[in-house]
């Protein structure tokens, strides 16, 4: 479903933070990309989300070159793609229920079905009774549960997060991680950075390991 073709991405400084990777993941398939910081473990995920662009190789999505997607095509592939950043990028001016409803109202989804839609995301992720809330008054693992919520809600069928428990204790980071795998048993293809090692020791899930911009074997 998604395949790296000999994919570089060199910044204009000159830097490769990624090189020469070649990576194919299945639909459904759920992966960890782990590394030190800096390996390269963001620069992958958001060439994938076309968020960055590769310097070098070719990249598909089910079958479609993304590498070179016109703009105008980007919001297409985005409606396949959940997003967790690792900043977060929340809206502190609005409320628990608008930060979920701002992707689909932008998607232009219909207006008969969107407050059901964010009501089902906040449901799955705990977070139905504090829909009214603002931001600033969650917990860091209730913010994370938020963001979750907001790159589901548009049901992608790949779903990519970025640290999503940096800065959370292992037990809340356990549940956000269990979060993450109900989404991969209903289907959808799911890929997290970490560079927490120990949420990883027993997993049976493919992990691939990035050092210095490079694929480890
Ligand atoms: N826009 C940019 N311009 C120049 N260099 C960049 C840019 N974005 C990332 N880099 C560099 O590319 C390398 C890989 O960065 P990336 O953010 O992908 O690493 P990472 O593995 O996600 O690290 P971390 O765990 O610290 O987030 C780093 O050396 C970083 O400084």
């Amino acid at each position: 479903m998604i395949q790296f073709k000999h994919v570089s991405k060199r910044f204009p400084d000159g830097y490769f933070a990624l090189n020469n990777i070649d990576l194919n993941i299945a639909a459904g398939e759920m992966v960890y990309v782990t590394g030190h910081s800096g390996a390269g473990k963001s620069t992958l995920l958001k060439l994938i989300a076309a968020i960055e662009r590769p310097t070098a190789g070719s990249i598909s999505i089910s079958g479609q070159n993304i590498a070179q997607l016109k703009p105008g095509i980007v919001p297409f592939l985005r409606r396949k793609i959940g997003f967790v950043f690792q900043d977060h990028k929340l809206l502190f001016d609005r409320n628990v229920f608008d930060n979920v409803l701002l992707p689909l109202q932008i998607s232009g989804f219909d207006n008969r079905v969107v407050a059901s839609r964010v009501r089902a995301a906040l449901d799955k992720v705990g977070l139905l009774k504090k829909e009214k809330v603002m931001p600033i008054t969650l917990s860091g693992g209730e913010r994370q549960r938020l963001c979750i919520a907001r790159a589901v809600v548009h049901r992608p069928s790949i779903l990519i997060a970025d640290e999503p428990t940096g800065n959370l204790d292992i037990a809340y980071a356990r549940d956000i991680m269990a979060m993450f795998y109900a989404f991969h048993q209903v289907g959808v293809t799911v890929l997290i950075a970490t560079h927490d090692v120990a949420l990883l020791e027993d997993t049976r899930h493919r992990i691939l390991s990035l050092q210095q911009g490079k694929l480890a074997a």
